[in-house]
Order: C-alpha cells, then sequence, then structure tokens
C-alpha cells in the first residue's frame, strides 16, 4: 500500500509540480487482476483500485493498517465505475452494475470482487457497524445542477451520506458532468471538517482536468487523467475544469456526514 503523508498549507508554495503530485495524486490504481491501495494521512482514507478482468480478488489487509482483517476498524464503499461484477461480503454476494455503491460496514471479515468491473474503493477508519448495503445508481438522491452558460450543468448522485445509506465518517457519491460542460464544484468552497478525495472518470486517452487545490487564495493546479485519485486536505479547494464532460468520484471523511456542511467561496476571491 502507497502511503502519503499529511501536509500543512504553508507548504504548498515551496513544492514543485512532481512533489505537489506525490503528495496529493495516487495516477495508478486500476490495472488487471489486481487490487492496488494508497492511503493518505489526512483522515486516514484509503483509496483503491480492484480490477478482477473475469477472476476473482480478495481484498488484502495491508500491513500498515495492523488489522486482522481490512474492516476490523473500518468501513469501505465499493464502487462500480464500468462492467459488472459480483461482491462478496462474508456469505453474501451482491450484483454491482456500473453506478453502483456498495457501502460495506465495520466487522465484515471477506471481501471478494469478482467480474468485468473496474471498482473503485474508498475507506475510513470506525468505530462502530453499519449495515453492509448496496445504493444503486437509478434510486439514490440526485441533484441536477449548473448552467449550460456557465459550463457546469451536471448531475451529483449521493449514495453514503446522512440522507442516504448509513455510515459513521464515509460520505460517497459520483458527480457526472453533461456534454459540452467542464467544471465541476464552481463556484468551489472549502470543508475544514472533512477531507475529499476525487476519483476522475469517463475522459478519453488524451482528455485531461485541471484540477484545482489549494487555500482559496493560494491555488496551485494539477493536470489529471482518467481514473486519476486527488487528495484534497480539509484547507483545499477541489474543484476542475476538464478538456471535455467527465464523471468523478467524490469521497469524504472527518468529524460529520453532513454534506451541505461547506464555506463556499466566491469565485472572485480565487487567486
Ligand atoms: O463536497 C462535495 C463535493 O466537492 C462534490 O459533491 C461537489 C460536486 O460534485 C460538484 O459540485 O460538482
Amino acid at each position: 500500500m502507497y502511503v502519503q503523508h499529511a501536509t500543512h498549507p504553508a507548504e504548498m508554495a515551496g513544492l514543485t509540480t512532481a512533489a505537489l503530485r506525490e503528495r496529493f495524486v495516487v495516477p495508478d490504481l486500476f490495472t488487471p487482476g489486481e487490487i492496488r491501495l494508497s492511503m493518505t494521512h489526512h483522515d486516514r482514507l484509503v483509496i483503491g483500485g480492484a480490477v478482477p478482468a473475469g477472476g476473482s480478488l480478495t481484498l488484502p489487509t495491508p500491513d500498515p493498517l495492523r488489522a486482522g482483517y481490512f474492516c476490523e476498524r473500518r468501513e469501505l464503499a465499493v464502487i462500480c465505475l464500468d462492467g459488472s461484477g459480483t461482491v462478496t461480503v462474508d456469505d453474501t454476494g451482491y450484483e454491482l452494475v456500473a453506478g453502483d455503491v456498495l457501502y460495506v460496514g465495520m466487522g465484515s471479515r471477506d471481501v471478494r470482487l469478482a467480474g468485468t468491473a473496474a471498482y473503485y474503493l474508498v475507506s475510513a477508519p470506525a468505530h462502530r457497524p453499519d449495515p453492509t448495503r448496496l445504493a444503486r445508481r437509478d434510486e439514490v438522491e440526485a441533484l441536477h445542477l449548473g448552467t449550460q452558460a456557465e459550463s457546469n450543468v451536471r448531475t451529483i448522485r449521493k449514495y453514503v451520506h446522512a440522507g442516504g445509506v448509513a455510515s459513521n465518517q464515509l460520505v460517497v457519491g459520483i458527480t457526472t458532468l453533461a456534454e459540452g460542460s467542464v467544471w465541476n464544484t464552481m463556484p468551489c468552497h472549502v470543508h475544514d471538517r472533512r477531507t475529499e478525495i476525487y476519483l476522475y472518470f469517463g475522459l478519453g486517452e488524451d482528455d485531461r482536468v485541471v484540477h484545482l487545490c489549494g487555500e482559496p487564495d493560494n491555488t496551485r493546479s494539477l493536470i489529471m487523467a482518467d481514473r486519476q485519485a486527488v487528495v484534497s486536505p480539509p484547507w483545499s479547494v477541489h474543484s476542475g475544469a476538464g478538456t471535455r464532460a467527465y464523471s468523478f468520484v467524490w469521497a469524504m471523511a472527518g468529524e460529520n456526514v453532513d454534506y451541505s456542511d461547506v464555506e463556499v467561496v466566491p469565485t472572485r476571491d480565487l487567486r
């Protein structure tokens, strides 16, 4: 498991592009036949990619967790990015298709991922078992935001949050931009009580998203390719514009599971 340490905002100004990427970007989680994991010390979020490629993969227990099994003190969300497959938690199998999210509660011992799917994994520390539940794409709450004039028409599906699938800390959703729209999360925001990770997907090989990070009055940019993740510490904005429409999984953990607990940054105040 790759490990990224926490960053103080004052360090941002001195980081080269390569150092910035090393601290915040997770570039290569998805490889056929493998499960790859990465942990950030910001709220101890673990993310991963699992590509069973028609076979079956068992979620390992990385040594830095010092746990008997992955979910011993953790909760997990399994997001099906494309394809389909079965995720088996202990003795129960759940059928996932693209856009479905399986929440796996703390205490679940065995997680196996199978099928043609590419699964994205997000996990946070937990202290209490919430029930394992499948949230289907077409059954969750969907927000329709943005305008064509502002190039940010998008649908925000909320899966794991205060009004949806219950969790200890995790808040998880998927945002999909309409064709012709390129901006996500603009006007942007920060939320001091939670770390957030974006996983961009649905981009072509030559497409990129220019992702903004850093404190609102001191931003930096990261160029993101398909299926790359970027960690946003609680003090950082997280917003981007793509060379075309795309989707992204957003996942948070921290002090609360209140999706609306954010400080909006007026666009004119960005620097
Ligand atoms: O804290 C919330 C997250 O940044 C996203 O839900 C925002 C988002 O998907 C968007 O506005 O496009």
